[in-house]
């Protein structure tokens, strides 16, 4: 019997799953899933319990999905090169007939690329055919090159080279495939959807014992130890979030700033995962290409150009994930104070904006955007300590830690990074705050000691208080210092 096996990794997701549509197609719906806990990665340093339960739970919504459209998903407890030379055993012992093809879709994270490289060659070495597609990205790596050659480094002349691919009709095929995932997923959630597939475990196993699936037991332990709450995950969940953003979407060059309210869509969690990607993001919303960034829909594009840029960068550079990615920072003096990492990292510097962001990460597994700047300035700059003490925290504690935009975001703030921030302009905490939450409502939200306390004295040192830290530092003092490190490594 022809059937396939679909390897899910952060793709979890069946509507506009390209690979699994292939091969759904060629094996006629006998299409079974398979995920791997990879040790390797559940023993990373950065690995954050929070972000893998919500992992977790698109993982079960998935296998729900799977099963009710007429597949199943099998989770072992193994990487995948052991994880398939298992499987495959235990299907000849059975004498059960290997798969007729195995796919998955592209990643580009070091890691990633060298894992896939294994598995093409483990597919070969059994005989079994292998293919891989694109997935969460709209324009691949290798699809944008300038002029000459070679990627860019700027983020400007990349996005309009993005946005001039996209007008392409190729491109906007890509985008238009994606509504008919769009309208599956819609019939999922009215109870409608048709059985696309053919197999599941159990019946190509046909009484025999298959390997263990592991999922459940994942759950149930990584469970105990969740210190947040953790949104409802998957690919439904990620379309009502959506759904929800696009009446607010008009708003969002306008609101996008302001920490205190739900100015921006609140996807990139579901992004990590795959439960959704930004060519269903766009054929959803209709964002069209080469907007003058005038309109919300053309600002919220922008942003979404600027993950795939992240993604490019780290494509092409994978040192970045280790070190700056211009070079002359590379031994940057930094004072990598533990007290003041400490204090960061407990949202007690004093600065109340940068505090209250610390906190709503710890409490929420998230910060806004804009916040996430300021937080990162201060570590790198006001504080001197290495932006990746500041990268591996934020990904042991964010639900949407995400390596691309996460590097990305840290280097630009450290200005050691690809197109980033010039090291001269070093945010004020106090300016920041002031700006972005003049009234402090965002503050106290997450500062509840300093609830009492006149807005205005929230953007000034408070050297009073009997709870609130005064600040560890003085921002004028630190900034010419900074300025001094980073013209010292230049
Ligand atoms: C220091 C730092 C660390 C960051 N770490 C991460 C991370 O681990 N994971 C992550 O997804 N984003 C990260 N970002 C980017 C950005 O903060 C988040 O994507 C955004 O806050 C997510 O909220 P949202 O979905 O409501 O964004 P929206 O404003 O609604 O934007 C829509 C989508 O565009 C993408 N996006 C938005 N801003 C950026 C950006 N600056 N860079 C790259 N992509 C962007 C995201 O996929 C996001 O979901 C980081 C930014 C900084 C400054």
């Amino acid at each position: 019997m022809k059937y396939g096996i679909h390897w899910f990794r952060r793709d979890l997701r069946v509507a506009g799953n390209r690979a699994l549509a292939k091969q759904c197609h060629e094996c006629e719906g006998r299409v079974l899933g398979v995920f791997c806990f990879d040790k390797k990665f559940l023993d990373r340093d950065d690995f954050s319990i929070n972000r893998f339960q919500f992992f977790l739970e698109a993982i079960v919504a998935l296998k729900k999905e799977l099963q009710t459209i007429g597949s199943d998903l099998l989770v072992l407890d193994i990487g995948p090169q052991h994880g398939f030379k298992e499987l495959f055993k235990k299907l000849k012992a059975a004498d059960i007939s290997l798969p007729h093809q195995v796919s998955w879709n592209r990643d580009y994270e070091p890691f990633a690329v060298e894992r896939d490289q294994g598995a093409e060659d483990l597919m070969k070495s059994y005989g079994v055919a292998s293919f891989h597609e694109r997935d969460h990205l709209l324009v691949e790596p290798h699809e944008l090159e300038k002029d000459g050659g070679g990627g860019y480094q700027v983020f400007s002349p990349f996005a309009r080279k993005w946005n001039q691919l996209v007008m392409d009709e190729e491109f906007n095929s890509r985008v238009e495939y994606y509504k008919k995932g769009l309208r599956y997923l819609d019939q999922l959630a009215a109870g409608k959807a048709d059985k696309i597939f053919k197999l599941t475990w159990d019946k190509l196993w046909e009484g025999e014992s298959g390997p263990e699936d592991v999922l459940n037991r994942y759950v149930e332990s990584n469970s105990r130890k969740v210190s947040v709450t953790i949104p409802r995950s998957g690919s439904l969940a990620a379309l009502e979030q959506l759904r929800s953003f696009r009446d607010r979407m008009d708003d969002y060059g306008e609101k996008r700033d302001i920490p205190s309210i739900q100015g921006t869509s609140r996807l990139s969690m579901y992004m990590k995962n795959g439960s959704i990607t930004t060519p269903m993001v766009m054929a959803e919303l209709g964002l069209e290409p080469f907007g003058k960034k005038e309109t919300g829909s053309d600002m919220f594009l922008n942003e979404l150009i600027w993950r795939e840029f992240y993604y490019h960068i780290l494509a092409r550079h994978p040192r970045v994930e280790n070190e700056p990615f211009l070079k002359q920072y590379k031994d940057l003096e930094w004072s990598n104070s533990k007290t003041w990492f400490d204090a960061w990292k407990e949202g007690k510097t004093g600065f109340p904006i940068v505090d209250a962001g610390m906190r709503e990460l710890k409490q929420t597994g998230w910060m806004h955007n804009r916040v996430r700047m300021i937080v990162a300035s201060f570590l790198t700059k006001d504080l001197l300590i290495d932006w990746r003490w500041g990268e591996q925290y934020f990904m042991e504690t964010l639900l949407d830690g995400d390596l691309a935009p996460n590097n990305g975001g840290w280097q630009w703030a450290a200005s050691t990074g690809c197109d980033p921030q010039p090291y001269f302009r070093i945010f004020n905490p106090w300016l920041q705050g002031k700006k972005f939450d003049p009234d402090g409502k965002y503050i106290k939200r997450y500062v509840g000691e300093l609830e009492d306390l006149p807005a205005k004295k929230l953007h000034s040192p408070i050297n009073d208080h009997k709870i609130y830290p005064k600040p560890i530092v003085d921002h004028k003092k630190q900034r010419e210092i900074a300025l001094d490190v980073y013209k010292r490594a230049r």
